[in-house]
């Protein structure tokens, strides 16, 4: 037992009702994470993303990649992108992945965030090609950023810490009932890259 750190109960939901979160803290060591970070940062296709609001044409700052097992077309915010072929990290982060949480998945949608006054707004990840209640798991490398959930009618709140090499699984009905926000901060300088691994229906 380490007495310095406390010990992170991986099956606790974290939501009060209408949902699951799981946190597994940090399941990568200080060693592994700094290689994925690394690595990651180099070897996607990072592109900035674009969205269609009322018929603008928005580029966000945060670049987005999406890799898959086959060249499946996901669309959000009006666009539609297609997925690239695993790359050998991801092909080895998805099988520890899904070992850690013994969920499985066929996609993975990436963010990278340059710095905290980059973040993404309230949402849920319920888009029609998404496997219905299906599991998303949600990897984070880099700067420790606070990842909040909204429930959609009573507004409550439960917040985390994303830290360096971590993973937070959400499933059941969490996408049906409850929103998630990264905020931004001008507190944290440096880039955070973040992995929401997925099941898209064909
Ligand atoms: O960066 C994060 O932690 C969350 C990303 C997210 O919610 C998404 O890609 O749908
Ligand atoms: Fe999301």
């Amino acid at each position: 037992m380490n007495l310095f750190e406390p010990e992170i109960d991986k099956t606790k939901n974290h939501l009060p009702k209408d949902g699951i979160v799981h946190y597994h803290g940090r399941i990568f060591n200080q060693k592994e994470a700094d290689s994925f970070y690394e690595n990651l940062l180099h070897t996607i296709e990072w592109k900035n993303d674009e969205a269609y609001i009322f018929g603008k044409q928005y580029i966000t700052k945060r670049k987005v990649a999406w890799y898959g097992d086959r060249d499946f077309e996901y669309t959000y915010s009006n666009a539609t992108k297609r997925a690239l072929p695993w790359t050998k990290e991801l092909t080895d982060l998805k099988k520890v992945i899904e070992r850690e949480s013994g969920e499985t998945f066929n996609s993975c949608l990436l963010n990278l965030y340059h710095s905290g006054e980059e973040g993404m707004a309230w949402h849920s990840d319920g888009e029609k090609d998404l496997k219905k209640d299906g599991a998303i798991a949600s990897v984070s490398f880099g700067a420790e950023r606070k990842f909040a959930f909204k429930h959609k009618e009573t507004q409550e709140k439960v917040e985390f810490l994303l830290e360096h090499g971590s993973l937070l699984v959400m499933a059941g009905t969490t996408q049906t009932h409850w929103l998630h926000r990264l905020p931004p901060t001008k507190l944290v300088k440096r880039p955070r890259v973040n992995l929401t691994f997925r099941t898209i229906v064909e």
